[in-house]
């Protein structure tokens, strides 16, 4: 997805004073945001995040998954680094939207998984695409980066787009009891790199 530069501003947080950069889809209108921490110029890769809208777990404190924890986990990584971005998409629902995904929530009380629930509304389990990723790093000036991320996809969908991931720094906080069979899902049918796998895994 083709984005645009629009403007940016200061961003205090608790963590640190970021700078916040808007991007605007040319297809659809969606904004997306970019936080920036520190000197962005250098050859030293610096920490990446891109983060899927989750308006429950990012803003509403909800414990059905892990994604407000990565969100604090993220942002207080870059301030304790000193630099780095923190990609803001509006994927909401990996890609389905907040109604479907309170849709998809719904058929999770009722016994489904979070890919069960999805394919059940006639979606793909994950129908998020990283394009507009791409001309963000480009406008920020970043060639190569250390992701934070436990999904491989990211890590993929990044590279093809000639973006050189040389680290994955895994992201696994905020497990609890209501997002266990959350997490088990993504791992067993999403690929994540977590918990269990976590030892044999090669950090890229
Ligand atoms: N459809 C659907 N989306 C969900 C569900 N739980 C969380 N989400 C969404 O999943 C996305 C999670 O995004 P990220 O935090 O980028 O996480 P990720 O792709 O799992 O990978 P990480 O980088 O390892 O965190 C967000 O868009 C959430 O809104 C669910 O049960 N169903
Ligand atoms: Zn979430």
């Amino acid at each position: 997805m083709a984005v645009r530069y629009i403007e940016t501003c200061r961003l205090p947080t608790p963590f640190g004073v970021f700078e916040m950069h808007g991007f605007e889809e040319s297809d659809t209108g969606k904004e997306h945001v970019a936080l920036t921490l520190g000197d962005l110029a250098g050859d030293e890769p610096m920490l990446v995040r891109t983060h899927s809208e989750c308006l429950t777990g990012d803003a509403l404190y909800s414990m059905r998954c892990d994604c407000g924890y990565q969100l604090e986990e993220a942002l207080r990584s870059i301030a304790r680094e000193g630099r780095g971005i923190l990609m803001y998409l509006r994927q909401e629902g990996r890609g389905i939207g907040l109604l479907n995904k309170i849709r998809a929530y719904n058929l999770q009380d009722h016994g489904a998984d979070t890919v069960e629930a999805n394919e059940r509304l006639g979606f793909a389990a994950d129908l998020r695409d990283y394009s507009m990723c791409k001309d963000m790093l480009e406008h920020l000036g970043i060639k190569r980066l250390r992701l934070m991320t436990n999904n491989p996809r990211k890590v993929k969908a990044l590279s093809s787009y000639g973006i050189e991931v040389v680290e994955r720094v895994e992201l696994q906080v905020g497990r609890n009891p209501h997002n266990e069979h959350y997490l088990d899902t993504k791992q067993s049918k999403l690929g994540h790199f977590l918990a269990i796998h976590q030892d044999d895994d090669p950090q890229l």
